[in-house]
């Protein structure tokens, strides 16, 4: 199947070619970013001798005479004008961005007005593990962001073992390459070298996204307190969750029966780390109590299963194949 690549320039851009240019099904037809005019080997020279295409300046249109699915790596806004356009062109959209992962409320809520009432109704929410049958069948895939995926494999398993009075806290750790190329006062190398410190405490726009999909999938409306730091990494989430046990169960049991049948969930017996995830689609996981105290952990690849693997994930399962096939799986260690 051919498909596009909307935001090739960008660091999930680049995850997403280098994941398809080695899939056994899908074949990249059309790579596109803001300006065009240019080979892929400029944007990304890591690219020489391995890919020689044209980058186009986007255009829904040339989208539609060369490619039946589209991968949009483009910001929040400006994904949801392109996923308007190729839906309406009969293609199938696969959106990295945070367009059509809430409730048309919650995202006016928490981002600004949306511009395509429409869709957004009917866009499936991508963490497979959850929602792997409503994805076979989606026509847009809202992939859910890195913060949340990490979180929710964590907590979800254990919401109906856990007292939702007292707080549910995840601790949630990021590498910098989770904020994009475009350089900032926060993601200075000065800034960060050397460095670690929260950001958006309770304020993240996370924290309504793990919120809502907690409530879908629980039924349970719970105060989840969000805290996202970032870390002088280049790739890499580590989340830690933290709530209070209702009964002396056991942990790793619950855990086990979760996720028994999932090719991209490791259970690991230590806690979890970053390096041992990077460069796939896995997602750790750790759990431990004491007493009443719950600990999960869980590592991802920002990049990856917090964005592009799980993306070429979603586009297999919506276009049948198996969901492993050309999927990352051996980490960049050491
Ligand atoms: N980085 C991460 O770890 C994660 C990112 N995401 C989400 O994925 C999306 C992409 O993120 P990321 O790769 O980090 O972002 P980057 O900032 O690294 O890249 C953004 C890309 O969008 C392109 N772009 C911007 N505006 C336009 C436009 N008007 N027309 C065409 N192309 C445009 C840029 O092209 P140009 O070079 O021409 O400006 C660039 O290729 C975002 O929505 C982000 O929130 C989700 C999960 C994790
Ligand atoms: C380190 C860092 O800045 N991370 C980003 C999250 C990146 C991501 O996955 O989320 P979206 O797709 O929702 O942008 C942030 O905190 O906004």
């Amino acid at each position: 199947m051919n498909v596009a690549i909307i935001g090739a320039s960008g660091y999930t851009g680049l995850e997403l070619i280098k994941i398809l240019i080695n899939h056994p099904k899908f074949n990249i037809s059309y790579i596109a970013n803001s300006s065009g005019e240019m080979n892929v080997q400029d944007l990304h020279p890591s690219l020489k001798n391995v890919i020689n295409m044209d980058v186009n300046l986007a255009n829904a249109q040339d989208v539609a005479k060369v490619a039946d699915l589209a991968f949009l790596a483009l910001p929040h806004k400006t994904a949801m004008a392109f996923a308007k356009e190729l839906l309406a062109l009969g293609i199938k959209v696969v959106d990295l961005s945070a367009d059509y992962r809430l409730s048309l409320e919650n995202y006016e809520k928490h981002y600004c007005e949306h511009g395509d009432k429409e869709n957004i109704k009917d866009a499936v929410y991508g963490l497979p593990e959850y929602f792997k049958e409503d994805i076979k069948k989606a026509k847009l895939i809202a992939n859910p962001g890195c913060y949340p995926t990490a979180s929710l494999l964590a907590l979800l398993p254990f919401i109906d073992y856990i007292e939702t009075e007292n707080p549910i806290f995840i601790d949630a750790k990021s590498g910098v390459s989770g904020a994009g190329k475009n350089p900032s006062d926060t993601t200075h190398y000065c800034q960060i070298n050397d460095n670690v410190h929260a950001y958006n405490p309770f304020k993240h726009r996370h924290m309504p996204e793990i919120q809502e999909k907690v409530k879908i999938l629980k039924g349970k409306e719970l105060a989840i307190n969000f805290v996202p730091h970032l870390l002088p990494l280049t790739r890499g989430m580590l989340v830690s969750v933290y709530a209070t046990l209702k009964d002396d169960i056991d942990v790793n049991e619950v855990l086990n029966n979760a996720y028994k049948d999932c090719e991209f969930i490791r259970l690991r017996d230590k806690p979890v780390d970053v390096k041992s995830v990077a460069g796939t689609n896995f997602c750790d996981l750790f759990v431990t109590k004491n007493g009443k105290a719950l600990f999960v952990s869980s590592a991802i690849d920002n990049l990856l299963r917090g964005a592009s693997s799980q993306a070429v994930v979603n586009a297999n399962i919506l276009c049948g194949y198996e969901e492993y096939e050309g999927i990352p799986k051996i980490a960049y260690v050491p």
